[in-house]
């Protein structure tokens, strides 16, 4: 997408032709610092830190972690290091570990000399797949948006929420719940975003925020907990969320909250719709409350926040009493029960294991035989 006027990707291989360029989303709204990864370890700490987050562009990071790695040292040993540390990084997730399972297939066969030229092959090879499939989606998703807009009468704006970032800054570009938005703006739909703040770490009001603001689309930021309010005053035509990871039954694990806007959506007969790239399906999970992991952070990033001060100044303030533990739940699976429907790059589909075996067959046959 634009920054600026000027089209840039989440994550590049810079003009050096090794080190890779990421931005620092833990700077956003208040400055934009771009940052040159040289080892896996620095890849590795930018995806801990979420200095990168979002399913796909973590995924991304770490791909290129192993490229890193791969540059210092080609050698197996180096390698089995390299793709355990980079998965030991965030265990939502599952984009991780598809992207370092692709590149382990890859690289494992071959021998130590090929591995570095490879390893950057297969890295933009998987970012240049993650741009389509994004693309998919929001086409597919935008034929939802105009339908939604015609069920209004076409009056008004259509006002469509969503919750934490799932734009292009979570993916290599267009974001998935976020690419329809910027379609259906380009396309001259009225529309408007309810933009979940998504405490604790605010990625609703920091980055979904400053995305739709560079893209010059209308939103309004709320607090996590209003949302309910305005679906009951029919204020909400649509939700429309990420995912990290996704059963092969379309029980959804999303940023925390995501549950409870579910739950709204369903008792007030608003559509909630996931957008859901495939490498973000866990065909070996059914179910999702039990099954997925659910990351725990550092409390502080709960009782601490983080802005800039009248003077221009950026500072961390303590917003809890100092003796008050803090929980800082990362994730919350959505049944699939309450999922409207799943939008991949292969159309749209029910939050059933039919439904997505019916965009991806082939999973029918693995499925049928245990493979
Ligand atoms: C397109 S995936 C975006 C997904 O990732 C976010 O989590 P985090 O910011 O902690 O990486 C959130 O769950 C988004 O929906």
């Amino acid at each position: 997408m634009k920054v600026q006027g000027v089209p840039m990707r989440s994550i590049w291989v810079e003009p050096d032709g090794w080190s890779v360029g990421v931005i620092d989303q833990t700077r956003l709204p208040h400055a934009f610092v771009k940052v040159k990864l040289t080892t896996a370890d620095e890849a590795g700490h930018a995806i801990r830190s979420m200095l990168v987050r979002g399913a796909p562009l973590i995924g991304a990071t770490a791909a290129y972690g192993v490229c890193l790695a791969m540059r210092e040292d080609a050698s197996d040993g180096a390698l089995e290091k390299a793709l355990t540390m980079l998965r030991a990084t965030r265990p939502t997730a599952v984009n991780l570990h598809w992207a370092l399972d692709g590149m382990r297939q890859v690289l494992a066969p071959l021998k130590p000399e090929t591995r570095v030229a490879s390893a950057y092959r297969h890295a933009a090879a998987l970012c240049d797949e993650d741009v389509a499939i994004n693309r998919a989606i929001g086409e597919h998703a935008l034929k939802l948006f105009q339908e939604a807009w015609d069920r209004k009468g076409r009056k008004g704006r259509l006002n469509v929420l969503t919750h934490c970032n799932a734009g292009w800054l979570a993916t290599v570009d267009w974001g998935t719940a976020l690419a329809p938005m910027y379609m259906a703006h380009d396309a001259g739909l009225p529309l408007h975003v309810w933009v979940d703040e998504t405490r604790p770490r605010n990625q609703g009001a920091v980055l979904t925020a400053w995305e739709l603001g560079q893209h010059g689309v209308p939103h309004t930021v709320i607090a996590d907990n209003v949302g309910g309010h305005l679906m009951q005053h029919g204020d909400v035509d649509l939700c429309i969320v990420g995912t990290d990871r996704t059963t092969a039954k379309g029980d959804v694990a999303n940023k925390i909250g995501t549950y409870l806007k579910a739950l709204a959506a369903k008792d007030n007969g608003v559509p909630f719709y996931v957008a859901l790239p495939s490498p973000t399906i866990d065909w070996t999970l059914h179910d999702g409350v039990k099954e997925i992991p659910i990351e725990q952070r550092e409390g502080t990033e709960l009782s601490d926040v983080t802005g800039r001060l009248p003077s221009g100044d950026i500072a961390t303030v303590r917003i809890t009493p100092p003796g008050s533990p803090a929980a800082n739940y990362a994730f919350d699976v959505t049944p699939a029960r309450l999922v409207t429907a799943l939008i991949t790059e292969r159309g749209v589909c029910p939050a059933t294991e039919e439904g997505m075996l019916s965009l991806f067959p082939e999973r029918r046959t693995e499925r049928s035989t245990g493979t």
